[in-house]
């Protein structure tokens, strides 16, 4: 995990050969959605399990059938909600989740519309009360202009105070990133790497495609 100087509380996994292996596999034009889906959930796993080094430890003492000793609780891991957006982070949730098996769910729909505007719909909110101790993640696994993630945000907190506010996402550009931490200076953001820039589509650059598509397959409007 490698912190990113540019901003305050900005990581990437760009110095982890494993996460780079999968991210290029997701990148690759020729995955297809099986590939692209296990591969999101992969990183979800690992990415996941990055955070818990993250987060608050506590020693407890246990009885092995020899004799006592102290242990360790994650106790942050015990006090998680993962937020979903969907489309796409639905596979990063199915991996965030096998670390993070105590975490509540929370499923928030998100649909970008065209450039320049970029309007965000946001039809579909369920959301479960948010504790002061809780570790509110949202993930999704591209911030692109940033603008799902501060409309996410913005409804999310409406929930409660929690005490950590992260994105865990697979790629970034610096411009969204920019405008998440402007709206949101509290939020922690984690990605596999931060990319170059986006496109005049608002697609990052180099990127991997549009996530939902890749792994869901391309809707049709009727
Ligand atoms: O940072 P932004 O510019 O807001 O773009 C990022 C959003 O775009 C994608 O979702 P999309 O709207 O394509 O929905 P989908 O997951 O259903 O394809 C992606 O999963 C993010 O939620
Ligand atoms: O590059 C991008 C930008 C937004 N959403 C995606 O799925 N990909
Ligand atoms: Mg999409």
């Amino acid at each position: 995990m490698k912190r990113d100087g540019r901003w305050e509380g900005v990581y990437s996994f760009e110095d982890s050969p494993f996460i780079m292996e999968i991210l290029t596999e997701l990148r690759d034009e020729r995955t297809g959605p099986i590939a692209f889906r296990k591969g999101l959930v992969k990183l979800g796993r690992y990415m996941a399990y990055e955070l818990t080094k993250t987060m608050e430890i506590e020693k407890v003492p246990i009885k092995t059938p020899l004799e006592e000793t102290e242990g360790t609780l994650i106790k942050d891991r015990r006090n998680v909600i993962i937020i979903t957006v969907l489309r796409a982070a639905i596979p990063l949730m199915e991996g965030l989740i096998k670390v993070l098996d105590h975490s509540r769910v929370g499923i928030v729909s998100a649909s970008r519309g065209k450039a320049p505007k970029f309007e965000i719909e946001m039809k579909y909110v369920k959301v479960p009360q948010v504790k002061p101790d809780d570790t509110v993640i949202i993930a999704d696994p591209m911030i692109a202009t940033g603008s799902t993630l501060i409309k996410v945000l913005e409804e999310v907190k409406k929930y409660g105070d929690a005490k950590r506010y992260v994105i865990v996402g697979v790629l970034a550009a610096p411009e969204g990133i920019s405008r998440i931490k402007e709206a949101h200076p509290d939020v922690e953001i984690f990605v596999a790497a931060i990319d170059r820039e986006l496109n005049e589509k608002g697609y990052i650059l180099p990127g991997l495609g549009d996530a939902g598509d890749r792994a869901f397959g391309a809707p049709i409007r009727i």
